[in-house]
């Protein structure tokens, strides 16, 4: 077996990013950062508001280069946007113009699969996400967690190795929310695939990770890697009455709390 097939999914290595700001200063968003995220593992990312979650997604898709450090995906160097990565974001990234069938085949057609067997494909994935009877619709006539079931179909359906979700739920209703929680872990228990999920929300963390890593407030370092090892399959709106579940979170939000409240009090002394 060549070294790669062993190595982890995602590697950070020491990474610092710097980015200009407006007026030409140089400002450090992650310093020294370090995280490994294994074929299959599903991570989480929690940190106070503005510390550099969504810049350690962007050095994965390479759309961000480190300043320093090393950002290796399956056991290679980024190198752009590698094919076995997909996303899933807050705000949608369906097509208004094109149908839910015909949204959920963009992506199998446009890796070359004949039309035929691209549109079979997506009526199935349409189907597991429980929306057959939508299928000719458009985005605007869907609720937003109808919505986020087909931006789900669109992502699974290229089966993606590794998945990179920035707040993808953070827009929804709370039992929405739920219910696209429970139906992400159904999804991805099936497909091998590797996550990093970013959120503000602890306890969406604990529920959904295999490992919690806690961010610093910025310059983003991680503080602390939490391994979770509730037992799967998870459902969400029993896992948050389990005093497992509930005490996990109690040390983990002691631990972020500190970093929030540097958070705040920065904001306050400095105006963002
Ligand atoms: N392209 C860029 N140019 C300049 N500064 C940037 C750029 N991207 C991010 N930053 C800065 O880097 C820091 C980290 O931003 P990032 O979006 O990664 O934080 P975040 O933790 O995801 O934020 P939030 O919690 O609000 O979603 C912020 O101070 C942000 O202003």
């Amino acid at each position: 077996m060549p070294a790669a097939a062993l190595s982890p999914a995602i590697e950070l290595n020491n990474v610092t990013r710097r980015f200009l700001t407006p007026n030409g200063k140089s400002m450090t968003a992650l310093r020294d950062f370090t995280m490994s995220v294994d074929r299959g593992e599903f991570a989480c990312v929690v940190g106070p508001t503005g510390c550099g979650k969504s810049t350690t997604l962007n050095l994965v898709t390479g759309l961000a280069k480190p300043s320093a450090g090393e950002v290796r995906v399956m056991g290679g160097p980024v190198d752009g946007i590698h094919k076995d990565v997909g996303f899933v974001f807050q705000a949608d990234a369906l097509f208004p113009w094109r149908s839910v069938l015909d949204n959920v085949a963009a992506g199998p057609l446009y890796r070359g699969l004949p039309r035929k067997a691209a549109y079979e494909k997506a009526r199935d994935w349409i189907a597991r996400v429980g929306l057959s009877r939508f299928e000719n619709h458009y985005p605007h006539q869907l609720s937003g967690g109808m919505r986020k079931r087909v931006a789900l179909a669109q992502t699974f359906i290229n089966e993606p190795k590794i998945l990179l979700m920035d707040e993808p739920f953070s827009a929804l209703d709370v039992q929405t929310r739920t219910n696209m929680q429970d139906e992400l872990l159904d999804l991805w228990s099936g497909s091998g695939a590797s996550v990093v999920f970013v959120t503000h929300d602890l306890e969406e963390a604990v529920a959904l990770a295999d490992k919690v890593y806690v961010l610093t407030a910025g310059p983003a370092t991680v503080k602390s890697v939490y391994h979770i090892d509730l037992p799967r399959p998870r459902v969400m709106e029993e896992i948050r009455y389990d005093t497992a579940f509930v005490e996990r979170c109690r040390i983990i939000w002691n631990d972020l709390r500190e970093e929030v409240q540097i958070g705040q009090q920065r904001t306050l002394e400095t105006g963002h």
